[in-house]
């Protein structure tokens, strides 16, 4: 089995980074169609209801299919044997991941509230919201690409 994984070692990579790439898309855009619609729209009006399409699918289409991804190609990864947990860096990234998965579970409940029409954060909840998966992917990049711990 590990054998076999490590064999496929540049494939899964690369499947790896085309899911979180696709993951990290919605994580930035999603919080900026909350600002503008916790912003400009009125719950029950048609820019509202357009809005709601456009965060439903960008979560249910792209963004967790991505995220589910993301975890099973990175899970392979690790079966690959590639990883010394020995090291600190993996087990920075891991809670840099449960960070971002956290994150996209926060957006999830946030969409359904603009769903129901109760919305309470402000548009500026969202912009500082924004920046959260900014740092995680920093952090996430260095960790596994630099090592440097
Ligand atoms: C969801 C759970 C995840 C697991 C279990 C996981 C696991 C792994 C493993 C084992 C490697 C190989 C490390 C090596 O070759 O030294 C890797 C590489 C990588 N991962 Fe993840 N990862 C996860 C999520 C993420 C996320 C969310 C991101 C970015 C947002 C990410 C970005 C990367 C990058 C940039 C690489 C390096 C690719 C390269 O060496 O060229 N990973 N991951």
């Amino acid at each position: 089995m590990t054998e076999w994984l490590a064999a496929a070692y540049p494939w899964i990579k690369t499947g790896h980074i085309l899911a979180f790439v696709s993951w990290m898309a919605g994580m930035f855009y999603l919080p900026r169609l909350f600002v503008y619609h916790a912003e400009r729209a009125t719950p029950g009006s048609e820019l509202d209801s357009t809005f709601q399409v456009m965060e439903r699918k960008l979560l249910k289409l792209i963004m967790s299919p991505a995220m589910i991804a993301t975890w099973v190609f990175g899970l392979l990864l690790i079966g690959t044997g590639v990883v010394n947990w020995a090291e600190p860096w993996p087990w920075i990234k891991a809670a840099a991941v449960l960070g971002m998965t956290g994150m996209h579970g926060w957006l999830s409940k946030r969409r359904k509230e603009f769903a129901a029409g109760e919305n309470r954060r402000s548009g500026r909840d969202y912009r500082i919201a924004n920046e959260v998966p900014t740092v995680l992917l920093l952090v996430i990049v260095v960790a596994v690409v630099v090592k440097p711990f």
